[in-house]
């Protein structure tokens, strides 16, 4: 482990880059700040320097007289960095579905991805990028065909269905608090793929026991995305919960990768899922495998290559995944999960077709 810490945000100028890049220049951990996009980033880098905390920012913009392919800045930027986030890519409009980011986010991940793969392989790589569910699958081909694809180091952030989940019901109990819950999601980020497990909470709250309360819950938490997309009517999706959730997800890894402390009651630092490539060298996932072949027996569904699942994080990445939540599943949960699959599966070939049309 470096004893420096560099974080790179590629995407920084935007909705969520702005905010995310602010509450990271508050990170005591972190050392450098490297700050890419296509536009707009000296302004946003000079005003973040005038925080006095200690962390070091620097700022990268493309130079667009550069020929194509070629993108010194870029290059610049991810030199020798820990970990990159990036929430480069375009967000949606009232009426649009995640799916339809495909086509423009797709390309923009097509050539993050090969600049990383070439100038920084051995970065944790945390992809906001909208359609998750096919970006990530984009990312891991990519990274696979130069050989360096670590299944341990490559995360699509799905955090902010987590972040969702505890607020949502928080809401309806009297009394309670956000930090108070924290809900395992578990699936893909978009829609029907996202299931959120309440059945798996410390303790059971007698609103699940009302299937109306129960579904309009759960419903909410699979298009809460779609409820900030309305509000704001044409000027983006969520920027400042995502800024939030992506720091949360930040937060935990760290703390994995440090070795800190786990034990207080903050819920940011508790196990929280991402969607990952279901590799078979990571620990836990022969027994996760095992079990999900069990809930899709019967169904024509196959096991799926990526899944958004809880895990832990340690200094070399995901240090080993939750498999326990699939065996305490209720039959409701089960239902949306088989379903989610059948989503998920399909997410994955288009990203597949995109890398190998
Ligand atoms: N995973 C999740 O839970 C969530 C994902 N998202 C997704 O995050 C993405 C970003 O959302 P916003 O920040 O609201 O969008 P935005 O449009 O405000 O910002 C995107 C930024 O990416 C930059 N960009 C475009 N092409 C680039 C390239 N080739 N290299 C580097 N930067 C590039 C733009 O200049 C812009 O500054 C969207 O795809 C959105 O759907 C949004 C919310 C939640
Ligand atoms: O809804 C969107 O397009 C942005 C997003 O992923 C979310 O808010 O969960």
């Amino acid at each position: 482990m470096s004893s420096t810490i560099k974080v790179t945000v590629l995407g920084a100028a935007g909705g969520i880059g702005q905010p995310l890049s602010l509450l990271l220049k508050l990170n005591p951990y972190i050392t450098e700040l490297s700050l890419y996009d296509v536009v707009n980033i000296p302004g946003i880098a000079a005003d973040l320097n005038h925080i006095d905390t200690n962390v070091k920012i620097n700022s990268f913009i493309r130079d667009n007289n550069e020929p194509k392919g070629t993108n010194t800045q870029l290059i610049n930027a991810l030199k020798g960095s820990d970990f990159i986030i990036i929430p480069a890519g375009i967000p949606r409009k009232p009426g649009m579905t995640r799916g339809d980011l495909f086509n423009i986010n797709a390309s923009i991940c097509n050539e993050l991805a090969t600049f990383i793969a070439i100038h920084s392989p051995n970065s944790f790589i945390l992809v906001i990028s909208n359609p998750v569910n096919s970006t990530i699958p984009i990312f891991r081909e990519i990274l696979n065909n130069y050989g360096v694809f670590n299944p341990l180091k490559l995360f699509g952030v799905t955090a902010l269905d987590n972040v969702r989940s505890n607020t949502f019901i928080s809401n309806l109990i009297d009394n309670s608090l956000p930090k108070d819950f924290n809900v395992p999601v578990v699936g893909g980020h978009s829609g029907h793929s996202i299931v959120p497990l309440f059945s798996q909470l410390d303790k059971s709250y007698k609103i699940l026991d009302d299937n109306n309360i129960y579904d309009a819950l759960i419903h909410r938490v699979q298009y809460g995305g779609d409820e900030i997309v309305e509000a704001k009517n044409g000027n983006g999706s969520s920027t400042l919960s995502m800024a939030y959730a992506s720091n949360k997800f930040f937060n935990i890894i760290i703390n994995g990768y440090l070795n800190l402390d786990n034990n207080n009651n903050n819920n940011n630092n508790c196990q929280i899922s991402s969607y990952i490539y279901l590799d078979d060298s990571i620990n836990g996932m022969k027994e996760l495998k095992t079990g999900l072949m069990e809930i899709l027996k019967g169904t024509k569904l196959e096991i799926p290559k990526y899944l958004a699942i809880p895990m832990n994080f340690d200094i070399n990445g995901i240090k080993n995944v939750d498999y326990k939540w699939i065996d305490k599943m209720n039959e409701k949960e089960k239902e949306l999960f088989v379903i989610a699959v059948g989503f998920i599966n399909q997410n994955v070939e288009k990203g597949l077709n995109f890398v190998y049309k």
